[in-house]
């Protein structure tokens, strides 16, 4: 099939393969259970064995989402000129972008991004020695007219959901429900929509590179087309994650693997694309405040379980993070494996 820019090529062992010889599933995990034990105990096990699954009775309403699937459609199906208008670039990261790089390759893909809080207090640069901050903000479109109130009220309702995870995965540790709510209260989350038209060489590109998110916990919507894959943590086998209508699923952020000591995993995942149906998927990608600093959970540790990470600065990591974003650049972007206590 059809040539493609070179831009978007993937290196060949980066290639999906669209051939699979068993199928698993990650777990799906009903929230209104009243049985808060049995509930722990199962979120625990999949933030263990995948670091992802997907939740359903969660509270989220679905009539919201579907308003959310309506103006992400009204939005990429204006001209790029349109889009543009509301382009983000390195002084405002938030709002269209169309040539995001991950591990230096191009995707298959276009993004709207916007903040929770607006506006939000990040680190000025990656650089550790410079303590200036600054500020950014949200950039709306004037088209779909309701983009921005749908889009609003839908990550009020995500950011809630969000918080009640980041209980009960605090609850599956053993820990008190809120131990961890403390470093979200000058969240520095954004909340994406991801675009990602047919692509006329399905085998050569990636709709989204293999990555790990760098946050505490994202919270994603896909519609029906698919095409979401993680890599097993037993293995490194790609495994796709089945649309099911309503469900969000859920994956540990890189805070989240630091916090736990490597107890819960986050998991390399990436997204293949194809030449028939575009895909609409929503992520919330929910962040500490850009001071707090990182380090495994004192309360987690003790002589048999040293800590394997040494702490580092979200924000500075995020600023690093979203630098990467932009360009391709000669080196792997920051890792949380760059700060493993040897
Ligand atoms: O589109 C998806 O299913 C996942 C996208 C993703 O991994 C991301 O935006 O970080
Ligand atoms: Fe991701």
């Amino acid at each position: 099939m059809g040539e493609i820019d070179p831009a978007f090529v993937q290196d060949l062992e980066q290639r999906p393969k669209f051939k699979r010889t068993e199928i698993e599933e990650i777990p799906v995990i009903d929230l209104s259970v009243s049985n808060t034990q049995e509930l722990v105990s199962e979120i625990g096990e999949a933030c263990k064995k995948f670091g992802f699954f997907q939740v359903i009775n969660h509270g989220v309403p679905s009539e919201l989402r579907q308003k959310m699937e309506r103006v992400a459609k009204e939005f990429f199906d204006q001209p790029l000129e349109e889009k543009r208008k509301v382009k983000r670039n390195e002084v405002d990261p938030m709002g269209y972008y169309d040539s995001e790089h991950t591990k230096n390759v191009k995707d298959w893909k276009e993004v709207f991004d916007y903040l929770v809080l607006d506006p939000t207090l990040i680190p000025a640069s990656d650089d550790p020695n410079d303590k200036e901050l600054r500020t950014i903000t949200n950039q709306w479109p004037q088209y779909p007219s309701q983009f921005r109130e749908i889009c609003q009220e839908y990550t009020k309702q995500v950011d809630k959901l969000a918080f009640k995870l980041l209980e009960l995965i605090s609850l599956s540790l053993g820990l008190a429900a809120d131990v961890l709510n403390g470093y979200f209260k000058d969240q520095i989350s954004f909340s994406r929509i991801n675009h990602y038209p047919p692509c006329p060489a399905p085998h050569l590109a990636l709709g989204v590179g293999r990555h790990k998110d760098g946050g505490a916990l994202t919270v994603l919507a896909q519609d029906d087309v698919g095409g979401l894959e993680i890599a097993r943590r037993s293995d490194g086998e790609w495994i796709p994650v089945k649309p099911i209508p309503d469900a969000f699923i859920i994956n540990i952020g890189n805070c989240m693997q630091v916090w736990t000591n490597d107890l819960y995993w986050s998991a390399e995942h990436r997204v293949v694309v194809n030449s028939t149906r575009e895909r609409f998927s929503f992520p919330f990608f929910f962040f500490p405040a850009h001071y707090v600093q990182i380090k495994p959970l004192e309360e987690l540790l003790n002589e048999e379980n040293p800590a394997k990470y040494k702490e580092f600065n979200w924000g500075k990591f995020f600023a690093s993070r979203n630098r990467s974003d932009y360009k391709k650049q000669e080196l792997e972007n920051v890792q949380i494996d760059h700060f493993k206590a040897s």
